[in-house]
């Protein structure tokens, strides 16, 4: 089955809305040459920097999403964002379960679950992040860990909704380190999440969905990457903050 390319840059804590206005700016005519029907370009900048960057994609091929959502409609929950509210905004996609929200906020694939579930209620395209500690790889749990937070964070999703969600697998060791996981050790692992999806979910819907690679991934390796056949697309962090890295990255990602 082929599957259209994903591309997002998760802009993490970086951008004030007039950075991030500057870096859309400088990256629409960079990528106005990238077809819709190939390819989803995305960028998700901080809460604060979402408007100005959805004024600034307007008429352009670039999509806008966000970096959480909280899962109550509305209520007393301090420094908390709904999906209504991001869907008011015009926001598309939403990244759930980042590694970063799970090491240092305290995220669990049962809060993952919930967001999601919120995220899909509100017509938000979520991402859901999964990935494994350096000591899990080198002891062997790499594929226990992604069941355990593909069945804890996809719980009680229906087929038709699954056929909405994009995966990103990140593993943990590779965010920000510099350090790529080979093409032929990330392939291995997205299949292993591409049939955990087909038995959770069946071949009909797990051979559709998408599942990005993040975790250093740059202009310099993004084709091998993305070659791969169970590889569609990234997650990037670092390469994204800039508007000619980002646009390098999704041309050779294409390519692959
Ligand atoms: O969400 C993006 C990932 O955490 C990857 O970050 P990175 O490209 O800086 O390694």
């Amino acid at each position: 089955m082929s599957r259209k390319v994903i591309i997002a840059g998760n802009w993490k804590m970086n951008k004030t809305a007039a950075e991030g206005k500057a870096l859309v700016d400088a990256l629409k005519p960079l990528v106005a040459d990238v077809c819709p029907d190939v390819a989803d370009i995305v960028v998700c900048p901080t809460f604060t920097t979402l408007a100005a960057v959805i004024d600034a994609v307007k008429g352009s091929n670039i999509k806008v999403g966000a970096q959480n959502v909280h899962w109550a409609e509305s209520g007393a929950f301090t420094g908390e964002i709904s999906a209504a509210m991001l869907k008011e905004l015009g926001v598309e996609y939403v990244i759930l379960g980042h590694s970063e929200r799970r090491q240092y906020f305290g995220e669990t694939d049962e809060t993952v679950n919930k967001r999601l579930k919120a995220a899909l209620a509100a017509g938000l395209k979520p991402i859901v992040c999964v990935g494994e500690l350096l000591e899990e790889r080198e002891t062997g749990k790499t594929e226990k860990v992604l069941f355990t937070q593909l069945e804890g964070g996809l719980a009680g999703l229906s087929k038709e909704d699954m056929a909405k969600v994009v995966i990103a697998y990140e593993p943990v060791w590779a965010i920000g380190t510099g350090k790529t996981a080979t093409p032929e050790i990330a392939e291995e692992t997205h299949n292993y999440i591409r049939c955990t999806l087909n038995d959770m979910f069946g071949k009909e819907i797990g051979e559709g969905v998408r599942i990005q690679y993040g975790g250093s991934m740059k202009a310099e390796n993004a084709k091998e990457l993305v070659a791969q056949p169970n590889i569609d697309g990234g997650l990037i962090g670092g390469a994204a903050l800039k508007a000619d890295s980002f646009s390098a990255l999704i041309h050779n990602a294409i390519a692959g």
